[in-house]
């Protein structure tokens, strides 16, 4: 048994990358909130990494830039892994935020006493892409286009990507997720700024005013010409109900109009409650005087007004666009109103900004129009650069964000519970991935969280993104984060599904505890084999602390981290002695140690060591007699 248990010791991951234990000392388990986005709170390869690059640690993210310089030893990995790999790193402490729009200047000191805070408007795609890999953060309005060369360029030196604003259709959040860069937005700030706006384009429009300013002051009184439609009793369908389009929809409440709205996501009691009754897509743009646009650009709602659209209007039908110019087929608005079946339209926003000066539509007679003006009032604008500004401060600082667009929104509250569970968490993923023999691939795993919580009152995303995290990362040359664990799981083959089991415990705790199953691999400890013939480990926080509680079907008590020897013996007197002192012997300070047994008569010690012992030393250890296996493990 004994040269079995040498077998037992190798550091062959099951993947490419190494997962060896290296002889790093065991960082403690309490995680900086930064570590959920940013860094595996005790990675000892990237720790080891870390020692071959030089680069300084920074007081906001020393452990981020640890686990930032990443594994190099799979060749395989895509460019997004590979420009990962190449990242750089700051030699300055502070962060450099840069600024790439005009933003409100109390958002502008929020971001001056964090970090180097440059502002560089109107630069190029190339320039960009130029500066971005000597930038922690960027900051943009809707005019800057952050694409896939842009994370590519940033060579993973970029964290956060803030909105100040809402639509995101500007950021590449695939190519965000991938390269796991945050992006934040700011969601509230201008709701009623783009609500006032969608109000005065109405009202303008009805009444022609920006044509009959135009007329006055090119000398003519066209009194007869700008007779415009009255808005009382008329029928406004609201094409988004969600912050803009409710406020749009009181507002024309308001003004006496009926208002009925599309939305398919949005709740009817909330719109009920604003006297507002959701309709289909047909029954709206069919029944309506007056169209307001208010859904987001997706692939979904792309040019959904289009000619067969427009065809099933009624004529004379009046538009408003304050939500994205690319949910319109321009060229076909332009035939509609052309053909009168709208009668007028009035644009904030266009598929291109600024739209060709040659435009039909922008000369069109019956549009009215405004250079993306909705969010521009200077309340807005004071709103959202504080609201951008305190959200990337916070995600440089480690926080997660209560307005993140590609990573779990977690309120504060919720994440503070979480957070031992959190580290327990990604010690299991770390530990359970330590425990599959080599030149296997993972593929389906399993994870039952334990809890007295109501389903509802548990939100397990962060806890499946650490687990995901803490298997990856030791198999991956990717840097993993919470943005891109699951995506980098997904392109991994990595199946994840999970499982509530009630308990009778007490509901003051989120989680019971958290058993990790791998299936369908060998295991490099056999031992940890559950009857189901899957890797089981279980977890459960104590004091605070990441315990492990269950391996296979031996019952432990172990603190989860550090080193940890594993070894099954026969369950007889003088085992734990043997193992001891040889430990003592060759100074390997021992810092806790658990025996579990089974009706075999079998025994499960675990021994949780200062330091890796050196391989003579674990030979020895795999040399006494009734010892059947064991495994060294660095978590
Ligand atoms: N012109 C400007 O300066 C401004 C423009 N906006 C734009 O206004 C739009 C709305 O913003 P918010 O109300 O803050 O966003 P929101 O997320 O609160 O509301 C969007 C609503 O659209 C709904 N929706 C999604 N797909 C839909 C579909 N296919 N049909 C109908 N409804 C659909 C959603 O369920 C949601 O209720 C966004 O496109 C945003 O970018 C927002 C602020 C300023
Ligand atoms: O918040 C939005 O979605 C807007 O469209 C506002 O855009 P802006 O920040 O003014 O470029």
């Amino acid at each position: 048994m004994a040269s079995s248990s040498i077998k037992a010791i190798s550091t062959t991951s099951p993947f490419k990358a190494s997962s060896s234990a290296s002889s790093q000392p065991p960082s403690s388990s309490k995680p900086s909130l930064l570590s959920f986005l940013h860094t595996s709170s005790s990675n000892p390869i990237s720790l080891k990494l870390s020692h071959s690059h030089s680069h300084a640690h920074n007081s906001y993210s020393h452990s981020f830039l640890i686990t930032n310089v990443l594994k190099t030893a799979d060749s395989s990995e895509t460019s997004v892994s590979k420009s990962q790999n190449l990242k750089p790193t700051s030699s300055d402490s502070t962060p450099t935020i840069l600024v790439s729009e005009k933003l409100g200047e109390a958002g502008l000191q929020v971001l001056r006493g964090f970090g180097n805070l440059e502002c560089a408007y109107n630069l190029s795609p190339e320039e960009l892409c130029a500066k971005i890999s000597t930038c922690d953060a960027l900051i943009v309005r809707s005019g800057t286009k952050v694409t896939r060369q842009v994370f590519e360029a940033a060579k993973g030196r970029l964290k956060v990507v803030g909105r100040a604003g809402v639509g995101i259709d500007n950021v590449d959040l695939q190519a965000a997720t991938e390269f796991g860069c945050l992006v934040v937005n700011a969601p509230t700030a201008n709701t009623v700024a783009a609500a006032e706006h969608g109000i005065a384009l109405l009202t303008a429009m009805s009444r022609n005013v920006a044509q009959a300013d135009a007329s006055i002051k090119a000398g003519k009184w066209l009194r007869n010409k700008y007779v415009g439609v009255s808005l009382v009793g008329k029928t406004l369908a609201v094409m988004g109900f969600g912050k803009v389009g409710s406020e749009v929809a009181r507002r024309a409440k308001g003004l006496g109009m009926n208002v009925i709205s599309h939305d398919p996501y949005a709740p009817a009691d909330r719109a009920r409650a604003v006297g507002v009754d959701l309709v289909s897509f047909e029954q709206a743009i069919a029944t309506a005087d007056f169209i307001s646009l208010h859904m987001p650009l997706t692939p979904a709602t792309a040019k959904v007004f289009n000619d067969e659209t427009f065809a099933k209007m009624k004529r004379g039908v009046r538009i408003i666009n304050v939500a994205r110019g690319g949910v319109i087929d321009e060229d076909a608005l332009v035939r509609a109103l052309e053909s009168g079946v709208v009668a007028q339209a009035a644009l904030d926003v266009f598929t291109e900004e600024p739209p060709p000066k040659d435009s039909k539509l922008v000369q069109h007679e019956n549009v009215t129009l405004t250079p993306h003006l909705g969010a521009s009032t200077k309340e807005a604008q004071e709103g959202v650069a504080i609201e951008i500004a305190e959200a990337v401060v916070g995600a440089l600082k480690g926080e997660l964000s209560a307005t993140a667009v590609n990573a779990p929104m977690v309120p504060p509250e919720v994440l503070s519970e979480l957070s031992p569970y959190v580290v327990l968490a990604e010690k299991l993923g770390k530990l359970a991935v330590q425990l599959v023999a080599g030149g296997s691939g993972i593929t389906s795993v399993r994870v039952v969280y334990k809890s007295a919580r109501d389903p509802d009152d548990l939100d397990t995303r962060l806890l499946r993104a650490m687990i995901t995290k803490g298997i990856i990362e030791p198999i991956s040359a990717s840097f993993i984060n919470l943005v891109n664990a699951d995506f980098v799981a997904k392109q991994k083959g990595l199946r994840i599904s999970e499982e509530r089991v009630a308990v009778d415990s007490s509901p003051g705790f989120p989680v019971d505890s958290i058993q990790v199953q791998i299936y369908n691999v060998e295991s490099k400890f056999a031992s940890s084999v559950s009857e189901s013939g899957s890797i089981s480990i279980e977890g459960k926080v104590k004091y605070g602390e990441p315990h492990l509680t269950c391996l296979g079907s031996f019952g432990v008590d172990v603190s989860l981290g550090g080193n940890l020897i594993l070894c099954r013996q026969v369950d007889q007197p003088g085992m734990i002695g043997r193992v001891g002192n040889i430990l003592g012997n060759d100074n390997v300070n021992v810092s806790f140690m658990s025996v579990g047994r089974t009706v075999q008569k079998k025994a499960l010690m675990a021994i949780g060591v200062d330091e890796e012992p050196n391989k003579s030393t674990l030979e020895k250890i795999g040399k006494v007699p009734d010892i059947e296996e064991f495994v060294f493990l660095n978590l």
